[in-house]
């Protein structure tokens, strides 16, 4: 029978699938330091960003055949080392591009309102310096009307800049490689229509946008370090659902002590799943525990589809 470990779990109706198809699915966490002995056991590993699937655990379970990742980024899985050694790895990186996207807008309605900072302080101040607090918050802004720059276009870039639409902002899209601006908006009804974004260098995403979100993988530097933030509009506002890394966190401290960055909406951090304490007590930064892809229905997506491509794997 073929064993399957799901170490991040996996959504009940794709484990299903597997045990209908006559796979044994064991969605026990086994610690990291224990996977190299107890993997052993099993043909195929399912991971979220949580469990690391190095050079040293793929030399250590010969037995393994196939690694799945339910999600999009595969920078936790040493993949070319995988594929040399003949075992074949999947993701699934359409299932979660809204639930995404609509993080950024929940962090970022939020963060112009400073619900994160409210949040916080209105349980410990909120009886007796309810007006102080009221004055502290008084200067939220529309989203309606400013800039927002994605620097990213691919899968969530692009759902992301559907809704700013919707919302009425200006998107300014910028990506590594030339895309193909124009957007099918689906209407009630059914109906849908084409709307444009205006095409941007990075260079112009920084200095123009009210708001910038980043939607790109982490390659080897930061995207937005402190010659960057130098340059944007002051009080830009950041969010960073992508990767941790991507916005230099020193010096993005910085900046929001300096008023260059007015907030920062962060999912993910240099150093998950212990990020650094100025980050974390920062009153101008709304966090979130690495969440982008966690509702339901994308954890359902992505559990069917992993499901299926690892059921399509053992029986072709
Ligand atoms: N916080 C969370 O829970 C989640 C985070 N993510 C992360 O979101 C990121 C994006 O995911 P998708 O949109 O699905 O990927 P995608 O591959 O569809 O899009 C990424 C885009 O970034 C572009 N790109 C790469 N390097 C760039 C650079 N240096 N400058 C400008 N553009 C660059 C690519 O050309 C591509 O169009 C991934 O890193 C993924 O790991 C994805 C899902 C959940
Ligand atoms: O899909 C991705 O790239 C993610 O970052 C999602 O991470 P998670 O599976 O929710 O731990």
């Amino acid at each position: 029978m073929i064993k399957i470990l799901a170490n991040d779990g996996i959504d009940p109706i794709g484990k299903k699938l597997l045990e209908d198809a006559g796979f044994f699915v064991d969605t026990n966490n086994i610690p990291q330091d224990e996977l190299p002995e107890k993997l052993k056991a099993y043909d195929a590993i399912t991971v979220r960003s949580a469990t690391k699937v190095r050079k040293a655990l793929i030399d250590a379970t010969p037995n393994l055949k196939v690694i799945g990742r339910g999600g999009v980024g595969m920078d936790n899985i040493d993949v070319e080392y995988a594929r040399e050694k003949g075992l074949s790895v999947y993701n699934t990186p359409a299932s979660s591009s809204l639930s995404v996207a609509e993080l950024v807008f929940a962090s970022l309605f939020g963060a112009v309102r400073f619900l994160h900072d409210s949040n916080r302080k209105m349980p410990v101040e909120g009886g007796t310096k309810f007006n102080d607090l009221k004055k502290a918050y008084a200067k939220g802004i529309e989203l309606r009307g400013k800039t927002l720059g994605i620097v990213g276009f691919g899968r969530i870039g692009r759902e992301v800049a559907k809704i700013a639409i919707g919302v009425g902002m200006d998107v300014l899209a910028y990506d590594l490689f030339d895309f193909n601006p124009e957007l099918d908006i689906v209407l009630g009804g059914g109906s849908t229509v084409k709307v444009a974004v205006k095409k941007a260098t990075l260079d112009e995403v920084i200095k123009a946008a009210d708001f910038i979100t980043l939607h790109t993988p982490f390659i080897d530097k930061a995207l937005l370090g402190a010659e960057e933030l130098a340059q944007t509009k002051k009080g830009v506002g950041l969010v960073n659902i992508s990767r941790g890394g991507l916005i230099d966190e020193l010096a993005l401290v910085d900046a929001l002590n300096s008023g260059q960055v007015s907030f920062a909406a962060l999912d993910v951090f240099d150093n998950e799943p212990t990020p650094r304490e100025e980050i974390l007590k920062h009153p101008k930064i709304s966090l979130t525990p690495h969440i982008g892809a966690a509702t339901n229905e994308a954890q359902e997506r992505i559990g069917v589809e992993l499901a299926n491509l690892i059921i399509d794997h053992f029986k072709k």
